[in-house]
This record gives C-alpha cells, structure tokens and sequence, in this order.
C-alpha cells in the first residue's frame, strides 16, 4: 500500500477532427515501419467519421464515472488524464503534475493485457515523460493486467447476452472475440515466458463464454493489423475467418480487446467485418462493449483499491500474471533473450 496522491487515466489517443489525423498517425507510427499507403488506408477510415475518434471523448466521459466509482470507495483523488499519441499528451499532464506538487501517481492505462503496444508501451511512455519534466516529475505507477478481472468479464458478456438477442440463434451460430493483432516477433516476446498476450485473450474470451452462458462454437481472431505485408501478425483476420466459415446462419463479434467503442472497432468490425459477412449471407452483430456506469469502472476502481487499500486481487483466470517492473518482458524489438539463472 502506497500514498498516492493523484490517478492518471493513460490512454491511446485520437483525432478530434479532419486536421489532427495524418500528425495522429504520425505519432503512432513514429519508427514503426508502417508503409505510407497503409497510413492513408487508416486515415481514410478517420475521415469516414469527420476525422474524430471517439476514443478522447470517451476518456473525457469515463473520468467522473470513475471518479465516483473510486469516492464511493472512500479514494478521493483527483483523476488527471494523458496519451500516448494525440492531445492530452502524457507529456504536458505530467507537467502539470509536477506543477501542482504531485508526487506519487497510480496509472490506469486502457488495455488490459500484456504485450509491447498494451503495456510495455505505455510504461516507456510514462519514463519518456518523466525524463521530459525533470526532477520534479512524480514517481508514476501502473496498475495490472485486468483481462480477468469478473468485472472486465461481466462487462462484455452483458454486451454478448444483448447482441445474441438480435440475431437468429441455431446451432451453426459462432462467437467470435476480436482483439488487436500485432506482430508474431511482438507475440513471441510477450510476458516473461512469451505468446503471453495471445494467452490472456484466449482466457477472456473463455471466462466471457462462460459467463455469458454460451454453449455453441466461438474462435478467438485478430483484427486490424498493419505492417508490411510480407511481416507475419496473429492470424486469422476476423475477415479471413468469416470466409473460411460454412454453413453458418450467424455470427456474433466481441471485441474483447478494446475498452471502448473507437476507430478500429466502428470501422474494421461495424463496417469491414460487417460487410464481409454480409457478402458470405452470413448474418452479423458486434456485441457492445462495457458500459461506463457498470462493472468496467467499478473492475479500474478496485484495481486502484489494490494497490491504495490492499483490497484483494479478485482473477477469474489461470494464467500467471507478472510484474512488469521486475521482468524485461515485451521488449519492442525482437532481441535476443537474456540467459537466465547464471
Ligand atoms: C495491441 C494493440 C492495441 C490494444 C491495446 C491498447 O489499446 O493500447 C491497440 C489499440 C489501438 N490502436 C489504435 C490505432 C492505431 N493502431 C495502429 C498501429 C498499431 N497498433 C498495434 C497494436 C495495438 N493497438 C500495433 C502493433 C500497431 C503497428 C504499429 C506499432 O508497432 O506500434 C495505428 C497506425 C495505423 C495502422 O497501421 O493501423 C493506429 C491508427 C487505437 C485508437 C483507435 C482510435 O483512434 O479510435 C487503439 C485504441
Ligand atoms: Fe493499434
């Protein structure tokens, strides 16, 4: 247990309008790699929307649920708000922390799983800002990886419940848990032992089945993925996959890795996904992701009673979580592993 003396939400960051999209995806792509006709691709589906993500507003909207989530457990502590790739930058926010004489910070970043783009990321993001500010910069900490959290659960498998209802349910009905791909040499190196981020969705999605009560076929898939082509990512495609799929009357989609409602959900799963199993006759929902009064803001507030009130850790899972403070997990680049034990 720590004295802590502010929350940080710390998130990815979007475009608020036309303007903000190409130095957006700038930003997320800095010394990535990613081939300029992809980032048009991208920017294309921003402009779709009028160049805004929904992902800031989203952030702006969870800050006072969380708020009262955390009051009503007796943690009164202002919640201050950074990202990693458009404005509020991380930067600027913990340089008003410092400002205002804040020392010790909490982080709650808006992913739940391990991996470089998930976690090790927003760990470099915060050292990166902190050694911008200086001396003064408070000393921020990040809560866990909550992929298996009952709340984090419950929160889709009400969206999948709900979603299940709007479409004819048989026997060839599949459900399908989306997360981002990323990178196979990314997947090899996540968490201590690797192919941990991979591991952590197939067990979501697991404990979702179940508490959603379903009893038919579902598949883990990935989605949106980027890098040059000839780069191998964690297959299949949402949209591969449905192609693959016969004789199915329907399908249900949940995009178990994502908080929120943003960009590459409207787009990759509501239009992309949506139209491909149109084209199959294959009929489609996108089960909706948690609400912001429900338990997903209640599973951020008990992380930080975890860590401010030593309230215990509540997992639903079986795999091993890790302290990423005490392991080199999920470096950014493939690099060769440290020998261990010598
Ligand atoms: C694992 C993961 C998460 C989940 C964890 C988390 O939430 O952090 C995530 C979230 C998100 N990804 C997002 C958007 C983008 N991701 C990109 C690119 C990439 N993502 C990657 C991985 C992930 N991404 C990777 C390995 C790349 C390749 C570049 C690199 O190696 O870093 C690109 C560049 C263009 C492209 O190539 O697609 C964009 C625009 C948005 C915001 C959407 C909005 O604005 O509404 C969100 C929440
Ligand atoms: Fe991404």
């Amino acid at each position: 247990m720590s004295d802590y003396d502010a929350i940080l939400l710390l998130s990815f960051g979007g475009p608020e309008g036309p303007d903000d999209v190409m130095p957006f995806l700038r930003n997320v792509t800095r010394g990535r790699g990613i081939p300029e006709e992809r980032l048009l691709a991208v920017a294309e589906h921003y402009q779709h929307f009028g160049g805004v993500s929904p992902i800031n507003q989203w952030c702006r909207d969870l800050i006072p649920h969380l708020q009262t989530a955390l009051g009503r457990r007796g943690i009164e502590l202002p919640v201050y708000w950074g990202n990693r790739n458009w404005n509020p930058m991380l930067v600027d926010t913990v340089a008003t922390m410092a400002e205002r004489g804040v020392k010790r910070v909490l982080a709650i970043a808006t992913s739940a799983y391990g991996s470089y783009s998930s976690c090790r990321q927003y760990l470099d993001d915060i050292a990166a800002a902190r050694a911008a500010v200086g001396e003064r910069a408070p000393v921020i900490d990040k809560v866990r990886h909550f992929f298996d959290h009952p709340g984090f659960i419950a929160g889709y498998a009400q969206g999948v419940r709900e979603g299940l209802q709007k479409i004819t349910v048989d026997d060839t009905t599949r459900l399908l848990f989306t997360a981002h791909s990323i990178p196979s040499s990314m997947e090899e190196y996540s968490g201590p032992e690797g192919a941990r981020y991979s591991d952590q969705v197939r067990e979501a999605a697991e404990l979702t089945v179940a508490a959603a009560g379903w009893e038919g076929p579902w598949d883990v898939v990935w989605q949106s993925r980027s890098g040059p082509p000839q780069m191998p990512w964690l297959e299949p495609d949402v949209n591969d996959h449905l192609e693959s799929l016969e004789n199915t009357t329907s399908v249900a989609v949940c995009p178990i890795g994502f908080l929120s409602d943003h960009i590459e959900v409207l787009w990759d799963l509501d239009e992309e996904a949506a139209q491909t199993a149109q084209k199959l006759g294959i009929e489609y929902v996108r089960t909706a992701t948690p609400d912001l009064d429900g338990p997903m803001t209640e599973t951020l507030a008990e992380l930080a009673a975890e860590r401010i009130q030593g309230v215990p850790v509540r997992r639903l899972g079986k795999l091993p979580l890790w302290d990423p403070r005490e392991s080199g997990c999920c470096p950014a680049q493939a690099a060769p592993r440290p020998s261990k034990g010598h």
